[in-house]
């Protein structure tokens, strides 16, 4: 095929398109583009900060709030009051700004997250209304509803804003700045973080995260760039009045979030496009306004999900894969997924040094079930501790209580002789517990690279300052998890797959992720829960050898598991589970001969891929 000659740094180099499209957007004015148009591009640029917050807060974070006008607002105030009392520098008032949006997304992110999405979104909602009560209640410094006007030539840094020209060049390098910032964020651990969280809250805490601070985290960073909109908004208008800052508009940052894309950094700048330019702009039949919005956000609800950032993006990757055709002459072949790739790679060597897991005297009960009465329960480190027992035996209420996702009504659970009974999951797992699902749990919208990379969470520090700013440490921690993760995807020899989607995979590579995922955690202690469930013999040959590797590698495995065969020939040591207690323990060969497990599970269960017990217990021999 003959190839086609692309430019490499367009291709190649995230920041060609962003770099481009500022240079144009500075160059504007010198080309003659003034006056309404540029009203209209400061605008732009304004609603661009208020709209990523919210997609940080909205599409990253998945909490629905209304507040960001009221944080406008807050913004507007401050460089309003500042100017009366002649301080008419915006650098001032953004800093300003910046610490009052952050105190005022403390105090209603604690309450609001502590009790629920929905009680965010009211305290948010509630907030948008307060803002006119609130100006009338300090008329003295706020005008009440009448406003501060005249706000006009303000200074930056001691650089005079003067005219409709220097604003914009100011608004268009704020909005950038913060865009760069918001893409830093959003591609470092702290976004990854945040996509986990999105998805499922219990995996979130099974990597160590802690789900209130993150999300706190969250919704007052995404309240920064509002203040900072607000300062400009106050000088783009030459007033600050409480009339601006309306419900309707609230309701219309919200359509902006979701139609231009809430989980995408361009989403946000072609959001405020439409608000200001496109059908989002509502200004012109304005009695129907929230009806405009509405239709757009159930519009895109239905049949955008990603908005039209997202929309984009698949056209882009597309035509990306087009031009690698014929650029390449072929599509490289498509590599076999994990297991029937064994053996393509070298695999690495692994070290995951365990330590010993105790649980003591284990009680819980639900309702009327008892669904551990007293359990002890012994694993230790370089072996293969496997639990079985018949459907509603207990195993998984164990598991959960080792990892912290329900509490013990009595007993104690430790990790190399330190008692972590009373800590939450998060903080178990910053103690070294990983673990797999019984149902997978692989986010939806992550590449296998990003799962695997998502196990390093549990080391704690998610570094969003660095990240930010993109400083020497964030690079390291950035080239330290690639390199982990990658690592340990070799060792299933899935590295071939890392750009590929997740949760795209089989259910069998998907199962080998997800303990590719713990072991990139580097766990003191690993729990299984079923992951030979719904494998072929191929996969069940690479899971055996996976097992094999982590014991060598000296990890303290724990593996609950139905397929006998499988697990007999696995593990070490062995403990059989009976509606809640211990029935007995030992080695498999003592397992196979015990009379008790014999009668009460082995004898009466058909293995898994439905053979009868006994040629199971022969294969497994
Ligand atoms: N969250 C819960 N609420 C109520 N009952 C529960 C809960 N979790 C577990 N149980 C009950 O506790 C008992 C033990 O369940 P558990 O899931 O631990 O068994 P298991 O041995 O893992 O079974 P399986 O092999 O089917 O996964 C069952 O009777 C189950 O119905």
């Amino acid at each position: 095929m003959k190839s086609i000659s692309v430019p490499a740094p367009l291709t190649r180099n995230p920041w060609a398109f962003p770099l481009v499209a500022l240079a144009v957007l500075v160059i504007l004015p010198l080309a003659g583009y003034q006056g309404g148009f540029l009203r209209q591009l400061i605008l732009i640029a304004i609603y661009t900060l208020l709209v990523s917050g919210l997609n940080l807060m909205l599409g990253y974070a998945g909490e629905v709030v209304l507040g960001q006008v009221a944080i406008l607002a807050l913004g507007g105030y401050v460089a309003g009051i500042l100017a009366k009392h002649e301080v008419h520098d915006l650098a001032i008032a953004m800093v300003i700004a910046i610490a009052a949006s952050a105190i005022l997304g403390l105090v209603t992110g604690l309450p609001g997250l502590r009790l629920s999405h929905l009680a965010l979104g009211l305290i948010t909602f509630f907030l948008v209304l307060l803002v006119a009560p609130i100006a009338l209640a300090f008329e003295g410094e706020t005008g009440g509803y009448t406003g501060i006007y005249g706000l006009i030539n303000p200074t930056f840094l001691g650089i005079p804003i003067k005219g409709n020209v220097a604003l914009y060049l100011l608004c268009v390098l704020t909005a950038a700045a913060w865009l760069v910032i918001f893409r830093n964020l959003v591609m470092s651990r702290f976004g990854l973080a945040l996509r986990v969280l999105k998805e499922n809250p219990v995996l979130a805490s099974s990597l160590g995260l802690s789900v209130l601070r993150l999300r706190l985290t969250a919704y007052v960073l995404g309240s920064l760039p509002a203040g900072v909109a607000g300062c400009l908004f106050a000088y783009a208008s030459v007033y600050v009045a409480p009339s601006s800052f309306t419900l309707s508009m609230s309701i219309a940052i919200l359509a902006a979030s979701v139609v231009g894309g809430s989980q995408s950094v361009y989403g946000a700048p072609i959001g405020a496009a439409l608000l200001v330019l496109g059908p989002l702009n509502a200004g012109a039949f304005d009695r129907y306004s929230l009806i405009v919005y509405g239709f757009f956000l159930v519009l895109v609800g239905t049949v955008l999900a990603g908005g039209l950032a997202g929309v984009a993006r698949t056209g882009l990757r597309r035509l990306a894969k087009l031009l690698a055709v014929g650029i390449e002459g072929d599509a490289r072949p498509a590599q076999a997924a994990g297991p029937a790739a064994s053996g393509q790679a070298a695999a690495p060597d692994l070290a995951i040094p365990g330590e010993s897991l105790r649980v003591t005297g284990a009680s819980r009960a639900f309702g009327e079930v008892k669904a551990l009465g007293g359990v002890d329960f012994r694993a230790e480190p370089g072996r293969i501790t496997a639990l079985i027992g018949a459907n509603g035996a207990g195993k998984t209420t164990l598991l959960n209580a080792v990892s912290g996702a329900i509490t013990l009504d009595t007993g104690t659970v430790e990790i190399g002789g330190k008692d972590v009974s009373g800590l939450s999951a998060a903080r178990r797992a910053r103690e070294g517990i990983g673990r797999t699902f019984q149902t997978p749990m692989i986010p939806s919208a992550m590449s296998v690279l990003e799962v695997a990379a998502s196990g390093c969470l549990i080391e704690g520090r998610l570094g969003a300052p660095s990240a930010m700013l993109r400083l020497p440490r964030y690079r390291r921690t950035a080239r330290g998890d690639r390199e982990i993760a990658m690592a340990a995807l070799d060792v299933v020899a899935l590295g071939g797959h890392a750009g590929e989607s997740a949760a795209s995979l089989p259910l069998s590579t998907r199962r080998l992720l997800e303990v590719v995922r713990a072991v990139a955690g580097r766990p003191k202690v690993i729990l299984l829960d079923e992951p030979a469930a719904g494998m072929d013999d191929d996969a069940i040959a690479e899971l055996r050898d996976l097992l094999q590797r982590l014991k060598d590698a000296g990890a303290t495995v724990v593996l609950i598991e139905h397929n006998i065969s499988f697990v007999l020939g696995v593990a070490d040591d062995v403990y059989v589970m009976e509606l809640g207690r211990l029935l007995a323990n030992g080695t498999p060969e003592e397992i196979r001969s015990d009379p008790r497990v014999i009668a009460s599970y082995l004898g009466s269960r058909h293995g898994t891929h439905q053979e009868p017990a006994a040629t199971a217990l022969e294969g497994s021999a």
